[in-house]
């Protein structure tokens, strides 16, 4: 059974413009998210986003994914962060691993290669299929939704 001391492997290819930079990694030994780098100089303006690229492409096991999820340091100081959170990237996925950007701030943003702008987390994925059918069974929330539970009427 997989698990953070028996982790799963996931293949990685380095593309051409991947040379020299570091395979996505936990930074500490505890940590859920491998932090992975730009692979490209860019700028993205006040309210601009940007498909970053991470110069990676990856084959997960089947029954896994990788989660894309922001850094919360770039998000507080910058206000960098993913309008995709968290990007899924699919076990069947090969193309180039990409982190879009969006800059929720004040200032241009300047990423340089080899900066750290998103981690990614692995995760098993359970699959489901729906089964249509005429009725469903009755709960006590039934179909309220949005805001309805511990609204007292007066
Ligand atoms: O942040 C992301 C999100 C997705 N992808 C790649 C991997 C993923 O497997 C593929 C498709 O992503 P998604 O299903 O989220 O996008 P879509 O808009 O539904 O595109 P598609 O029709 O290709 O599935 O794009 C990334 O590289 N980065
Ligand atoms: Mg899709």
């Amino acid at each position: 059974m997989p698990s953070p001391l028996h982790p799963i492997e996931i293949r990685l290819k380095r593309l051409p413009h991947g040379e020299g930079l570091p395979v996505p990694a936990y930074a500490t030994a505890h940590a859920a998210g491998m932090d992975v780098v730009s692979a490209e100089d860019v700028i993205i303006v006040p309210g601009g986003r940007h498909a970053v690229a991470t110069g990676f492409a990856m084959a997960i096991p089947d029954g896994y994914e990788v989660q894309v999820r922001p850094r919360s340091g770039l998000a507080l100081k910058h206000g960098i962060s993913l309008p995709n959170t968290p990007g899924t990237i699919d076990a069947d996925y090969r193309g180039e691993l990409k982190v879009i950007l969006i800059n929720l701030g004040h200032e241009p943003f300047v990423i340089a290669r080899g900066d750290r702008i998103a981690q990614l987390v692995a995760a098993p994925v359970q699959a489901a299929r729906f089964a249509e059918v005429e009725e469903l069974n009755e709960t006590a929330r039934g179909s309220g939704g949005f805001g309805s539970t511990g609204v007292t009427s007066s």
